[in-house]
Formats: C-alpha cells, sequence, structure tokens
C-alpha cells in the first residue's frame, strides 16, 4: 500500500501561506509515499492552482452530508471536489466537539464524501479520562461501528487514530499503546469488511513531529500520519514526510 503523509493545516492559513505549499511541492518533487494537504475550504482551489501537476493531493476538512440546498455556511463535497479536493476529513475530535458531531453524523458525511468519489479520513480516538478509565478499545470500537458506513475499501476510506489528548499537546502515546490501538483497528476492519481491511489506511494523529516521526512509522499497522502543527511549516511537514518515505 501506499503510505500517507496528511497535513491538517485546520482553521490557519491565508493567501500568504500557499508558499509553504509551494515549497513543500518543491523539496518533493517524487515523494515517496502520498502526501495531502488539507487547507481551509478557502484555499483549496488557490492552492490546486498553485501546486499545478505537483504530486501533492488536496482535502477538505469536513463536509455537509447533501451534495447541495439551504445549509448556510456549510461546505458540500460536491464543492470540496470541484475546488480541487481528492479527500476529505470528517470526524475530527475538534467538530466533535465544537459542532457535536456524532458518529451517525459521521457516517452520512462519508456517504457524501463517496458520492462525489472523494476519499474520506475518518478520525476516531478516546479522551483522557476514556483512557483513564480503560476504555480506549471500548470507545475506539463504538467509534468506528458507528461512523464507518458499509463498503469501506482501500480507496474510499483512510482511517485516523488521534488521541484527544494528545491533540496539539506534545503529548504522544508509548509505541506500545499505538500499537495495540492500531492492531485492534486492522482486526476490527478485517471482521468487517474482509479482504478490503489489509489495504486500508490507519494513520495516527497527535503531536506528530519530524523527531518523533520515525518511531512512530515504525509501529505495526500504521501507515502514515495526520498532522496538525507541524504540518504548517514546509520543513517540519518534510521531516515527516521523510521519515515516511524511510519506514
Ligand atoms: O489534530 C491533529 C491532526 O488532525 C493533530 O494535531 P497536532 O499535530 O497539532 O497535534
Amino acid at each position: 500500500m501506499k503510505k500517507l503523509a496528511a497535513g491538517n493545516w485546520k482553521m490557519n492559513g491565508l493567501a500568504a501561506h500557499l508558499s509553504e505549499a509551494e515549497a513543500l511541492a518543491g523539496a518533493h518533487a517524487q515523494p515517496g509515499c502520498e502526501v495531502l494537504i488539507c487547507p481551509p475550504a478557502t484555499l483549496i482551489a488557490r492552492m490546486a492552482q498553485t501546486l499545478g501537476d505537483a504530486p501533492i493531493a488536496l482535502g477538505g476538512q469536513d463536509c455537509h452530508s447533501a451534495d447541495s440546498g439551504a445549509h448556510t455556511g456549510d461546505v458540500s463535497a460536491v464543492m470540496l471536489k470541484d475546488a480541487g479536493a481528492s479527500y476529505v476529513i470528517l470526524g475530527h475530535s475538534e467538530r466533535r466537539t465544537d459542532h457535536k458531531e456524532t458518529d451517525a453524523a459521521v457516517r452520512v458525511k462519508t456517504e457524501a464524501a463517496w458520492r462525489s468519489n472523494l476519499t474520506a479520513i475518518v478520525c476516531i480516538g478516546e479522551t483522557l479520562a476514556e483512557r483513564e478509565d480503560g476504555k480506549t478499545l471500548d470507545v475506539v470500537g463504538t467509534q468506528m461501528k458507528g461512523a464507518l458506513p458499509d463498503g469501506c475499501t482501500a480507496e474510499n476510506v483512510v482511517v485516523a487514530y488521534e488521541p484527544v489528548w494528545a491533540i496539539g499537546t506534545g503529548k504522544v502515546p508509548t509505541m506500545e499503546q499505538i500499537a495495540e490501538v492500531h492492531d485492534f483497528m486492522r482486526t476490527e476492519l478485517t471482521a468487517r469488511f474482509g479482504d478490503a481491511a489489509a489495504g486500508i489506511r490507519l494513520l495516527y494523529g497527535g503531536s506528530v513531529k519530524p523527531d518523533n516521526a520515525d518511531e512512530i512509522f515504525a509501529v505495526s499497522n500504521v501507515d502514515g500520519a495526520l498532522v496538525g502543527g507541524a504540518s504548517l511549516k514546509a520543513d517540519d511537514f518534510g521531516g515527516i514526510i521523510g521519515a515516511l518515505e524511510r519506514a
């Protein structure tokens, strides 16, 4: 499978920051893994123009479950595709917190993404309280069952494990903890989707930096990363891409 280095810019990035994407494309003309940037929706079309033929995919950070209609302020998967996206992040913990998104909502958004031929990056992960209560695998299993529609394949879905307590905190689980969850996710996917599960990429996300990427990418069933803060700078994201190429 082709591993995936995905950058989630969150609510960061103005036209001035297109130069970071340009610098990244310059430094990784022939990446040994798939490279994806998910900028704010306002920048997707302009970034697509800036990148031209460079081998960097673009994605949205959310989409509505409907293709169009009276939903002021929302963006549909059709629109993301039209702007130049081929991926969309869904169910990020910040959306679950800020917008009360449920697993059921993530599931219908995933189906909307598929209608537009976007690959959905479905995010799951436990809170610190859930981990301390020993509920991590329960939570991850429940989120996977609820958020992933039937019909997941290696092409239409990526699952990102992002422990909520590791996002933007500089705290990273132990490699044993990451392995436990990723092995569990692979087992769950296999039970539900059969042979297709082997090719579904499992990303780790949460305080991935150039200096911890090598050890994270050596963990079993880690097929790439979903990177927040460190994806905003071409040098840092480039360091993570380099680690994934070496893995
Ligand atoms: O939420 C994340 C990516 O979606 C991770 O964010 P950080 O890499 O900033 O911890």
